[in-house]
């Protein structure tokens, strides 16, 4: 794979030859084709393509929700073959916090649901991730009453407080405007330097996947096929005036919208 290295023990997931199709009545659809990817420890992970290229479709499968139809994924080297709480999936807009319970018991509830952790135990993890994510004050308020970076921070905490291996993020900020959409991608930020996970990041902008990321896997429009892998550690919003920031988002954009051969994969009957 294009600028990709082989990096050994570091690496905590993987896919290799990854294919993903949907079976309808009329159609075979191939979302993503042969894609490789490895992701080691404390990355910050972009998937990043344009709409339809299959990025969710490969958030799913890392997920353990749908199969390859060719190809593998790996986590701490076992294949995937279903949804696990190794591999948390956070929501565009921290939707899975439920209304109607405190910021606690939504922190509480996936622990209890999945058996991992019980009673005194779970709401041990429980009080020690929202004080990781500086929420203690907020323990016993209702999602409603939170700012949108605070249930950024509780999604998160709820997600940690499982021990996943793996933060999966499809998306989160898309629905959100631009100065909003800024102050959640910096407090992931200063999130991840206080906790340094490990997180997949879905996005189809430019900007924000040199912002989030340490690394970005470039796919071509549908099928999402590899164009690169690319190390964007040194990027953040104050150096997005830098002509290097400018030239790293121009040669990913020439990445993505290069003309490529597509696989002659797509069946239509
Ligand atoms: N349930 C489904 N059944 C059939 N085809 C599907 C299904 N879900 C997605 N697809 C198709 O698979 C391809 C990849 O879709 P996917 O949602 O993964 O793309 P994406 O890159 O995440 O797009 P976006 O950025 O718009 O969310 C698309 O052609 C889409 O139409």
């Amino acid at each position: 794979m294009n600028g990709t290295a082989w990096r050994g023990d570091d690496v905590i997931l993987s896919g290799s030859g990854v294919t993903l199709q949907y079976k309808t009545p009329n159609h075979l659809v191939t979302a993503t084709y042969k894609v490789d990817f490895e992701v080691c420890q404390s990355d910050r992970y972009v998937i990043l393509g344009p709409s339809g290229c299959g990025k969710s479709t490969l958030l799913k499968a890392i997920g353990g929700f749908l199969a390859p139809v060719e190809g593998e994924i790996r986590i701490h080297n076992q294949r995937v073959k279903g949804p696990g709480p190794d591999r948390m999936m956070v929501f565009q807009e921290f939707e899975q916090l439920m209304p109607w319970k405190t910021v606690l018991n939504n922190v509480l509830f996936p622990m209890i649901a999945t058996g991992k952790f019980r009673g005194r135990q779970a709401e041990e993890r429980a009080h020690a991730a929202l004080d990781k994510v500086n929420l203690t004050r907020f323990s016993n308020v209702y999602p409603h009453m939170l700012s949108g970076g605070m249930k950024m921070r509780v999604a998160i905490a709820r997600a940690m407080a499982l021990e996943p291996d793996v933060l999966l993020m499809d998306e989160p900020f898309a629905a959100l405007d631009a100065l909003t959409r800024r102050k959640m991608q910096e407090e992931l930020l200063s999130l991840w330097e206080q906790l340094r996970f490990t997180v997949l990041f879905v996005t189809h902008s430019i900007e924000e996947a040199i912002i989030v990321g340490s690394r970005i896997l470039v796919l071509s429009p549908h099928p999402g096929r590899v164009r690169a892998e690319l190390g964007c550690e040194c990027f953040h919003y104050g150096n997005v005036e830098n002509p290097e920031f400018g030239g790293l988002s121009k040669r990913i954009h020439n990445l993505l919208f290069e003309t490529g051969q597509m696989p002659a994969e797509e069946a239509h009957s």
